[in-house]
């Protein structure tokens, strides 16, 4: 697939920017946002946002949902992936084609051609609510990148070192950027600052993200 970002030296800059490994593909999703935010909201009708709690008992103050084979849950048991909606008690919504379409040319801009998410967590920022630092660490196999789309309000991402107390760098993301993640990357420590309030013409008054994994 070819488009913008058809001259990689663009992308190649922005490698370096951030560390081997890694790609941020700024607007990229431009193209087709409504058929995005339409997905993503067919998705949330039948699988609810809700804010899960830690293994400690800590609510989260970022509400997920997921679709694809897989979905990410936290409770007090642990982190894991579940092939059945704890609150439905049915599979997750398929992964929508716009989705998959997106996440798979995202990754093959960034150097991953062969990847095939069968799992997409989506989560939903409120103003104030923030992702502590952390590895992306339940999934199978480490060879496979993350994909990771910002839609709606601005914010920044942190973007770490492999522990958790390396320095961090601050990165912007806004609405229809892509962050790419993988390789000698992909156990590295990341979150996001708390949301500040504001009104995205689309998407409103939240921050959604959509995050593709290999889980299995
Ligand atoms: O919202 C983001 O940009 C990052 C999300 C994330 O790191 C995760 O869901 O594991
Ligand atoms: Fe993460």
């Amino acid at each position: 697939m070819t488009t913008l970002f058809e001259d990689s030296t663009e992308i190649q800059a922005l490698n370096d920017d951030f560390g081997p490994g890694t790609a941020v593909l700024r607007g990229y999703a431009r193209d087709r946002e409504a058929a995005i935010m339409d997905a993503l909201f067919a998705v949330a009708a039948k699988s609810h946002f809700r804010h899960m709690v830690t293994p400690g008992g800590f609510r989260m103050s970022v509400a997920m949902t997921n679709c694809g084979s897989f979905g990410w849950v936290t409770d007090r048991k642990g982190y894991r992936y579940t092939a059945v909606d704890p609150e439905t008690n049915g599979i997750w919504p398929a992964m929508p084609e716009v989705f998959m379409d997106l996440a798979r040319e995202a990754a093959t801009m960034a150097g991953y051609p062969n990847f095939v998410p069968d799992a997409c967590l989506i989560n939903r920022y409120e103003p104030g609510a923030r992702l502590s630092l952390h590895q992306d660490k339940n999934e199978k196999d480490f060879d496979e990148p993350i994909v990771s789309v910002s839609l709606g309000l601005p914010a920044v991402f942190l973007f770490g070192g492999m522990e958790r107390s390396d320095k961090t760098t601050q990165i912007p993301v806004g609405h229809c950027d892509i962050l790419v993640w993988g390789g000698p990357a992909r156990l590295r420590y990341h979150g996001v600052n708390p949301l500040k309030e504001g009104s995205h013409p689309i998407v409103g008054g939240f921050r959604f993200n959509l995050t593709f994994r290999k889980a299995a």
